[in-house]
C-alpha cells in the first residue's frame, strides 16, 4: 500500500472539520506512509438552516453531496456523525467503519438553569429535533418548545442572545469542540433518550476498494459497532432517520445488548416505549423486532402523521 492518498469528503462546520481531522490523524498515525487530505464541501442541510428539519424532508440531507463526490471519485471516504446517517446506501457505498463512540447523551444547556426541571411555565427551550421535543413535551407540557437551527456555535449564540432559557445539543458535540463548559447539565437517557447514532463517528466510502477498506479496518470499534448497528437496525424497521421523533439507544451489560426505542407525538400526546434484552450479537435483529413491537403499538400512525404535517 505504497504512498496512497485519501481524500476525507467533509461538511464544513467546525465539528464536521473536527471528526474529519480526527480520522485524519488516527490514519495518518496507523500508516505513516500515506498521506490524508480533508475536501471540505457545502451540503443542502447547511443552506437551509431555517427549516424545520422534518419539513425539508430527503434522507441524508448532510451527506448526498459528499457520496456524490465519492461516486464521482473526487473523494475516497466520509466521515460522518452517525445520527446523520440515513439507514441505507447508494449502490457502491456502504458505511465500513463506526469509530469508538463519545458521550452519547443529550446535554441540557442553559447560562441560569442546570435541568428542565428547574425551568419555570412558559420558559423557552430551543431544540430542532422533534425526538427531543416529543420527550420533553411529553414529561413538561408547561414549557415552550421554540425551533433552534444552525450549528453548535450559532445555537449557543443564540442562547447567549437571550433568545431561549435553555437549550439541548448533543454531548458528544459540545465535547468535541472543547465546549463542554456550557454543559449545564447531562441529560440520563431516561430524561431523553439518545438518537440512534449518536455519539459516534463513522466512515463511508465505496464497498469495492479493498486496500482502502484495509487501511481504514483498525479504525473500527467493536463495541460501538454492536451498539450502533442494533440502534440502526430499529430505525431502519421504523424508515426513519434524524427528522423523526424517534429515540433508540442500546447499551452492553457484559455479553447482552440492552436497547431501549421509542417514538413519540412532536406535541408529547404520546409516546411509545419499549425496551428489550438479548446477546450482543443479535442486535440487529433486535431492532427489528423493536420496530415491529413499536410499529403494531402505533408508531406507524404517528410516524405517517409527522411526514405529511
Ligand atoms: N443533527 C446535527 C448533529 N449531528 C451530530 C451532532 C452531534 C454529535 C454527535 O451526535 O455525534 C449534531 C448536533 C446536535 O445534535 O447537537
Amino acid at each position: 500500500m505504497a504512498n496512497r492518498t485519501i481524500r476525507i469528503a467533509t461538511r464544513k462546520s467546525l465539528l464536521a472539520l473536527w471528526q474529519a481531522h480526527f480520522v485524519k490523524e488516527q490514519l495518518e498515525a496507523l500508516h505513516p506512509h500515506i498521506t490524508v487530505e480533508l475536501v471540505p464541501m457545502t451540503t443542502k442541510g447547511d443552506v437551509l438552516l431555517d427549516t424545520p428539519l422534518a419539513k425539508i424532508g430527503g434522507k441524508g440531507l448532510f451527506i448526498k453531496e459528499l457520496e456524490q463526490a465519492m461516486l464521482e471519485g473526487r473523494a475516497d471516504i466520509a466521515v460522518h456523525s452517525m445520527k446523520d446517517v440515513p439507514v441505507e446506501f447508494p449502490e457502491g457505498l456502504g458505511l465500513t467503519v463506526i469509530c469508538e463512540r463519545e458521550d452519547p447523551r443529550d446535554a441540557f444547556v442553559s447560562n441560569n438553569y442546570t435541568h428542565l426541571e428547574q425551568l419555570p411555565a412558559g420558559a423557552v427551550v430551543g431544540t430542532a429535533s422533534l425526538r427531543r421535543e416529543c420527550q420533553i413535551r411529553a414529561r413538561y407540557p408547561h414549557l415552550e418548545i421554540k425551533v433552534l437551527r444552525g450549528n453548535v456555535q450559532t445555537r449557543l449564540r443564540k442562547l447567549d442572545d437571550g433568545e431561549y432559557d435553555a437549550i439541548i445539543l448533543a454531548a458528544a458535540g459540545l465535547k468535541r469542540l472543547e465546549l463542554e463548559d456550557r454543559i449545564a447539565g447531562l441529560m440520563s437517557p431516561e430524561d431523553s433518550l439518545p438518537a440512534n447514532g449518536q455519539g459516534a463517528v463513522g466512515i463511508e466510502c465505496r464497498v469495492d476498494d479493498a486496500e482502502l477498506l484495509a487501511l481504514l479496518a483498525p479504525l473500527d470499534h467493536y463495541e460501538s459497532r454492536l451498539r450502533v448497528e442494533a440502534e440502526r437496525a430499529m430505525n431502519k424497521g421504523l424508515m426513519g432517520g434524524c427528522q423523526v421523533p424517534i429515540g433508540a439507544y442500546a447499551e452492553l451489560q457484559g455479553d447482552q445488548l440492552w436497547l431501549r426505542g421509542l417514538v413519540g407525538r412532536p406535541d408529547g400526546s404520546e409516546v411509545i416505549y419499549e425496551e428489550m434484552t438479548g446477546p450482543a450479537t443479535q442486535g440487529k435483529e433486535m431492532g427489528a423486532e423493536m420496530a415491529k413491537r413499536l410499529l403494531a403499538r402505533g408508531a406507524d400512525k404517528i410516524l405517517a402523521e409527522v411526514v405529511e404535517s
